[in-house]
């Protein structure tokens, strides 16, 4: 076997992409096709080429990611990875990664991220887990809410998704600086929100989006579909939210309880919410909700010193981190990190090590969501210095869970 690893070339994207369908078993919708045409950034993907197929793709969109502080870091977000059936495991991922991170690396990004298929393929290339997603089974016929003041005060509108579309994307902006883990929208990219091929819709109503406004201003919009079911004569419909975004406690709660009062359903199916969404502290019975939470964005420091000079910490820090990094080795070393709520220096030292721990969970920490302290609990972190576990996990975590609103 004799491949080669090549940039894309516009004119080999069916191809390309064809490769990934087949590694991934599934075909995509002409929308949701035209859509990762358009928002491919062909200049920073590669194929590998076994004489005229392809079989290696891996993509990498220019993101900025919001982090701890409100900061947007410039972030190589890794996406479209495939290598076929007939040439897996014979070293064409870690091919695609060397080329990729290097690629990053000359791009001056001081970040990686990216969302895996399967928790076990990214970590060797020190992916760590940094967000999670929550998503949950409500039984809103049984459960209630109970609303903060002021939300009767908010005014619920029906409005055709991509018709409201601008306005939504004006509030989406101000939320990203608040939690970290956000994307800035890339230009195209809001259309992916208001995506809605009808053979994705199983049996589903059309994409419906409603507007919270207080005094003609918009302060709030959920995105849903409703699934009608019925059992015998009963109806048991099940409304399934895609997105819900909103400036303050009352139009998000006004919100919520719209969504629990959609006639003919008797749940509310979320797939990917901020593990600490406030909707868990306002239902009468956490129970009946069936709460799952499970990884999503992986962050991979590609330049330390870059990245953890570009968040805030949310206490003083003064620390001296010894990073090793198998595959990037330009960041093994020790560093020392001095910082508060204001910002942050970070630069290489000879001076002792007081933690040690790998690229990896610096990067699951990385956003303040997974602390370094649960880290050092399952042997991922030494501390060498007594003292300075408890100041870094400290400093490093977020008042806010760090997510990711949609894949990539
Ligand atoms: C960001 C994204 O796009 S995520 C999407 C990833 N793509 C998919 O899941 C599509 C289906 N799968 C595939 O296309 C391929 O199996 C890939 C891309 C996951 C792996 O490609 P390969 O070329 O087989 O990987 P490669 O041979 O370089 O393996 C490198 C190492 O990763 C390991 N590995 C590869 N795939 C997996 C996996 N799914 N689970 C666990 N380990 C894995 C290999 O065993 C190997 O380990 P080693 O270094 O200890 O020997």
């Amino acid at each position: 076997m004799t491949t080669e690893v090549r940039v894309l070339q516009p004119d080999d994207w069916d191809r390309w992409f064809s490769n990934l369908e087949l590694a991934f078993g599934t075909r995509e919708a002409a929308e949701e096709r035209e859509f990762d045409r358009s928002v491919t950034e062909c200049e920073r993907s590669i194929g590998v080429w076994d004489g005229g197929e392809v079989v290696g793709t891996a993509g990498a969109f220019s993101f900025r990611l919001s982090v701890p502080g409100g900061a947007l870091v410039p972030a190589a977000g890794v996406t479209m990875v495939s290598v076929a059936p007939t040439h897996r495991r014979r070293g064409l991922l870690t091919s695609m990664m060397r080329r990729q991170l290097d690629d990053v690396r000359a791009l001056g990004e001081p970040l990686a991220v990216l969302t895996a298929s399967e928790p076990a393929i990214y970590g060797r290339f020190g992916y760590g887990a940094a967000t999670q997603r929550m998503s949950a089974e409500i039984q809103s016929a049984r459960v209630r809410l109970q609303l903060p003041p002021g939300a009767e005060e908010i005014g619920l509108r029906l409005a055709d998704p991509a018709a409201v579309l601008p306005r939504c994307e004006e509030l989406y902006a101000r939320q990203v600086p608040k939690r970290p883990g956000m994307l800035a929208r890339l230009p195209g990219w809001e259309r992916k929100g208001v995506l809605d091929p009808a053979e994705e819709r199983g049996g589903g109503t059309a994409l419906q989006c409603v507007l919270a406004e207080r005094a003609g201003e918009l302060v709030g919009y959920a995105r849903y579909h409703v699934q009608p079911e019925w059992v015998g004569t009963v109806p048991e419909g099940a409304v399934r939210l895609r997105d819900l975004e909103a400036e303050d406690p009352a139009a998000y709660a006004a919100l919520w309880q719209y969504l629990f009062d959609l006639d003919l359903t008797s749940k509310v199916v979320l797939r990917n919410r901020p593990a600490d969404d406030a909707w868990q502290l306002l239902v009468s019975d956490i129970r009946r909700c069936s709460v799952r939470v499970e990884d999503g964005l992986y962050v991979r420091p590609v330049d330390v010193g870059a990245a953890l000079e570009a968040r805030t910490y949310a206490t003083d820090v003064d620390v001296v981190l010894e990073v090793t990094d198998d595959f990037c080795p330009w960041n093994t070393g020790r560093w020392r990190l001095s910082g508060g709520p204001k910002g942050a220096v970070c630069a290489r030292t000879d001076d002792p090590a007081e933690l040690t721990l790998s690229v990896r969970e610096l990067g699951a920490a990385y956003l303040g969501g997974v602390s370094l302290g649960a880290l050092a609990a399952a042997g991922r972190v030494r501390e060498e210095r007594r003292g300075a576990l408890a100041q870094a996990a400290t400093a490093f975590a977020s008042p806010v869970a760090p997510w990711l609103p949609h894949g990539f």
